[in-house]
């Protein structure tokens, strides 16, 4: 059966910050394929940044390869819409003319509209409770904005493209709760209409559950646990018994609680309902047991492995 064409494509990734230093990246490999809404999490230091970054052609690896939406990174780059922790802006220009500059750029692909919306749009007020979160002024200057107010215009920037890939560096950090529900909600908009696939790190676990459907979480410089949310959680349990022995199935996560002994496990057949209390743990839970246990077994789900035998090309 043919798989749906990939939008990142990673094989044996090594990169090392100086020479003698520790690899930050060390034999990663995965697949992403187009159209999804991917979560990017690992621990402080994982290397997500440096993976976004690989992705967007703003560095190279020392070993391996990394294919983007079929092609080289670099070759990739116009399709591509890359929002750095960072967010690089011209200080002195105004958002509109950053905005206009955006649409200089990338003439013949540029949505004014979605850029304008991300940008101007005004955060309605709930009815009880926060204080509606302002649209950007046209003619304020970008060094005159906040944290969050220049990451809505890197958003803008991002989403006016057209990217066909969106790669977005923990882009809700700094954004206050309204912005961040009516972004993501743009953001999930133009994704669906689009077709554009989305890679977005973040430690807000929860925020990321009900918006991503595809999972890559980092850890020791390799991907721990690569697939669809719903293959990786149909593929754990929680199960809780009087015995500390959950045989055949592997042990992600183990303790005792007032029921008895509970653990996270990888399932290895069926699992007996008749032994354990069976529960589905969140995609929250799951997660953190395996940041709790970097040993945990690494999960590929059918179309996160890497396809064999392609021609490698950087
Ligand atoms: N330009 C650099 N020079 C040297 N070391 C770097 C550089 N950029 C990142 N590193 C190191 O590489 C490792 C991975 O950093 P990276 O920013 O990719 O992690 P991250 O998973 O995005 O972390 P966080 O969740 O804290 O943002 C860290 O140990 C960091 O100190």
């Amino acid at each position: 059966m043919s798989r749906k064409p990939a939008a990142l494509e990673a094989r044996g990734l090594v990169v090392r910050y100086g020479r003698r230093r520790e690899p930050v990246l060390r034999d990663c490999s995965f697949r992403l394929p187009e159209g999804r809404i991917c979560a990017l999490v690992g621990p402080n230091g994982a290397g997500k940044s440096t993976l976004l970054s690989l992705a967007a052609g703003m560095l190279r690896p020392e070993a391996g390869t990394l294919r983007v939406l079929g092609a080289g990174p670099a070759e990739s780059r116009a399709r591509i819409g890359y929002v750095a922790q960072t967010r690089p802006l011209y200080p002195q220009l105004t958002v509109a003319a950053t905005l206009r500059l955006g649409a200089e750029l990338n003439r013949g692909r540029w949505d004014q509209e979605a850029a304008e919306r991300v940008a101007y749009g005004a955060d309605p007020a709930p009815s009880v409770g926060l204080a509606s979160s302002v649209g950007l002024a046209p003619n304020a200057r970008i060094r005159t904005l906040s944290g969050g107010q220049r990451t809505r215009v890197a958003l803008a920037l991002a989403l006016g493209k057209r990217a066909e890939l969106l790669l977005l560096d923990e882009p809700m950090a700094d954004l206050d709760p309204l912005a961040r529900h009516r972004l993501m909600g743009i953001l999930l908009a133009v994704a669906v209409e689009h077709g554009t696939t989305v890679v977005m790190s973040s430690h807000v676990l929860a925020e990321l559950e009900g918006v991503c459907d595809y999972l890559l979480l980092l850890g020791n410089g390799r991907i721990r646990l690569a697939g669809e949310n719903e293959d990786i959680l149909a593929a754990h349990a929680r199960l809780t018994g009087t015995s500390p022995d959950f045989a055949p199935h592997t042990v992600v996560e183990s303790g005792a609680t007032g029921r008895g002994h509970t653990a996270l496990v990888r399932s290895r057949g069926p699992v007996n309902a008749a032994s354990w209390l069976v529960e589905r743990p969140s995609l929250e839970e799951l997660v953190l047991a395996h940041l709790r246990n970097p040993g945990a077994p690494a999960l590929f789900t059918g179309s996160a492995s890497p396809t064999p035998n392609q021609e490698a090309a950087a």
